[in-house]
């Protein structure tokens, strides 16, 4: 059997996501393994930890289409960024929760050792989650830039004292204009993330779609929008918009939109991968990390896990 090659990204400015890095290298290498790190995580993890510093390096010593999993020790800033590196090849991604909230972790820093085991023997499911196609074209209609994202493409003003004028369309149709700081265009997986804050609806991952919400828009119709993941979203800065923009895809990949710019937005044909250990409800998933009130709750006490069921179960309408 081929050696299992695994990238680990680790928050480098965190004590404890950095002792956890080098636990983790050490896990791999006992288990026969080998470990891998991103060249400027090693660079920065190494010189704190000298011992890091033989580690493989991402794109140096190993390919990237050679990494079978990322093991990411970091809260969600971590596990985005993980994707990111990623991104071009096959591995999926598995969060190990040491920050704040967490939410796109599979598992909590105290189930770390047997999470990293499983990770190791290729003992996990990969559930794909709809990733975004972003482009941004000229006033002459020419790409200037793409990209993609997991949680959201930010169309944002970028300057604090003036909003954008945006026209929103759908497939190629015009919709509605307003004054806004801003519309969000959302995944299911990034519906809990600014899409949340903005006034969005929660979207199961189960479900395949595209949310656009407004941010702060002066307009009466300022309804979040849900869309089928097979339509395209443009969002235009009006060629008069008095402010400037800015896009920015899961708080990482930005580019300016001066008025003019359009941001077209697409399912991408490529999902982005995450392992999991478990099959866990969606629902606990928000409740624990929402820290929902659910005390007097009398429903059935068996677990069902509806997160990988297509359809409600009876129960779920007694
Ligand atoms: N007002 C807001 O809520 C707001 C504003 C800007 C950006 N963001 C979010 O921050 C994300 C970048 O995350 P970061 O950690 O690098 O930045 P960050 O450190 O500023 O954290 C933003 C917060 O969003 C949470 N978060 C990120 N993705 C999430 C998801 N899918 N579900 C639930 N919570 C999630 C993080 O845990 C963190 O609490 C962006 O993709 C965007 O969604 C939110
Ligand atoms: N090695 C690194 N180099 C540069 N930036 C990093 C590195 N590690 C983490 N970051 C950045 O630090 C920020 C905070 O990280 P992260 O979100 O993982 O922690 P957190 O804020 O504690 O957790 P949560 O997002 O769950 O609240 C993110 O923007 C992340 O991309």
């Amino acid at each position: 059997m081929t050696q299992r090659r695994i990238l680990i990204v680790a928050h480098a400015y965190r004590e404890d996501t950095v002792r956890a890095a080098v636990r983790v290298v050490n896990a791999v290498r006992a288990e026969g393994a080998v470990p891998v790190l991103a060249p400027d995580d090693r660079a920065e993890l190494s010189a704190i930890v000298a011992e890091l510093a033989d580690v493989p390096a991402l794109g140096i010593d190993v390919a990237l289409t050679e990494i079978d999993i990322a093991i990411v020790l970091g809260g969600d800033g971590t596990i985005l960024r993980a994707a990111e590196l990623v991104r071009g090849g096959t591995a999926p991604v598995l969060g190990v929760n040491m920050g704040h909230v967490g939410f796109l972790a599979e598992i909590e820093r105290d189930d770390m050792d047997e999470a990293v085991h499983r990770a190791i023997i290729g003992d996990y499911a990969v559930e794909e989650r709809l990733a975004l196609a972003v482009i941004v074209k000229d006033d002459d209609d020419r790409v200037v830039y793409e990209t993609w994202a997991l949680n959201e493409a930010a169309i944002e003003k970028d300057q604090r004292e003036r909003m954008i004028e945006v026209i929103i369309e759908v497939d190629r149709r015009p919709l509605t204009a307003y004054g806004a700081d801003g519309v969000v265009v959302a995944t299911p997986t990034g519906s809990t993330a600014y899409n949340f804050s903005a006034g969005g609806p929660v979207i199961w991952p189960t479900v395949q779609a595209i949310a656009v919400v407004p941010l702060s828009a002066h307009t009466l119709f300022s309804k979040p929008l849900v869309v089928g993941p097979d339509h395209a979203v443009a969002v235009e800065l009006k060629d008069d918009s008095a402010g400037t923009g800015v896009l920015w895809c899961d708080g990482r990949r930005s580019h300016p939109l001066p008025p003019g710019a359009r941001v077209v937005v697409r399912r991408s044909p490529k999902p982005v991968l995450l392992a999991r250990l478990h099959p866990a409800a969606f629902t606990d998933r928000l409740v624990r990390k929402f820290k929902l009130p659910t005390e007097g709750w009398r429903g059935p006490s068996e677990h069902t896990p509806t997160e990988t069921l297509t359809l409600p179960s009876l129960e779920a309408h007694e």
